[in-house]
């Protein structure tokens, strides 16, 4: 069905920025909605360039966006929402499915500035660039269950998406939507104690970025506990404790709770602009 549906999907970007691009090429280099069924439109004449070298169409305005395309991902900054959605909401009508990405803007303010556009609220991450998002979304009450096929169809090219509540989306942001910051500057800080050790930045930094991928794919592939994977690692009296020491007494594992929680809460004051 959502092959079908795809088919007859235009989509169109309300904001040309870096997740607008991650989820553009994405979708494109999956072969799920190619570049020259998308269209983008944003207030900065640069980044209308980047999509148009991507094959994609531009449009002079999010007005003439919803003309041309039928599902429009909402990928502006949450600040500038509320008045990019009104600016826009004579255009749009029940014919419209609106994908906000926007972190910590409700369903239910989307839908008041959007009138009658059937809403889903997608919390993704940057990884969608190389096709490893992770996402959960939530559905607006007109939102079909053809939508959700298709927004389905749309991220699992470029990653996997789970279905919450709404009121959990603030914690998958907190999780996986800021998420890779955390874990860059983690891959960056063994970078670094590599370095430190006398390894060349290159070679550290190989090292430290495939130690994670790979770690990643234990857990997933393995669907064993962290813990018990961490166990595989960790030999008596070994190099391993004697790192996990430090971790622990330096507050490792609080820090990264502590880190989501914030993130989370962050996005429920957000919601309340
Ligand atoms: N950066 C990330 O890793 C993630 C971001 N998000 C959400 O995605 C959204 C976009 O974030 P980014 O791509 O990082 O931001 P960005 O700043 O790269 O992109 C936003 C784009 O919107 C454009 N814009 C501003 N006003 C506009 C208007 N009136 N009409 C059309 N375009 C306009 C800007 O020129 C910019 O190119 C945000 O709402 C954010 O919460 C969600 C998940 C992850
Ligand atoms: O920092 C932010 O607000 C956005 C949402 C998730 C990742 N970046």
């Amino acid at each position: 069905m959502a092959a079908d549906m795809l088919a007859n999907t235009r989509v169109g970007f309300i904001g040309a920025g870096q997740m607008a691009e991650a989820i553009a090429r994405g979708l494109d280099k999956a072969g799920v909605v190619p570049a020259n069924k998308m269209c983008a439109s944003d207030v900065n004449v640069g980044r209308m360039k980047v999509f148009e070298s991507l094959g994609t169409s531009v449009c002079s305005s999010n007005t003439k966006l919803a003309e041309t395309s039928n599902v429009l991902i909402l990928a502006v900054k949450p600040q500038v929402a509320e008045k990019v959605v009104t600016d826009m909401k004579p255009s749009l009508s029940k014919d419209h499915l609106l994908v906000s990405i926007a972190a910590g803007i409700p369903i239910s303010k989307l839908q008041d500035w959007a009138g009658e556009a059937r809403i889903v609220r997608v919390m993704p991450n940057v990884a969608c660039m190389v096709g490893e998002t992770a996402a959960g979304m939530s559905l607006g009450k007109t939102a079909t269950p053809a939508d959700s096929d298709l927004v389905t169809t749309m991220f699992e090219s470029v990653g996997k998406i789970h279905v919450v509540d709404e009121k959990l989306l603030n914690a998958v942001t907190g999780v996986s939507g800021s998420g890779p910051a955390y874990i860059f500057m983690a891959i960056e800080a063994l970078a670094d104690g590599g370095v430190a050790a006398g390894l060349t930045r290159d070679v550290a930094m190989s090292l430290a970025a495939q130690t994670v991928l790979g770690s990643a794919k234990m857990v997933l592939e393995t669907k064993k506990h962290p813990g018990e994977l961490k166990d595989m690692v960790t030999s008596p009296a070994g190099t391993t404790i004697a790192g996990i020491r430090e971790l622990e007494d330096r507050g490792f594992r609080s820090a990264l709770i502590n880190a989501v929680v914030a993130g989370a809460k962050r996005g429920e004051e957000m919601s309340k602009y």
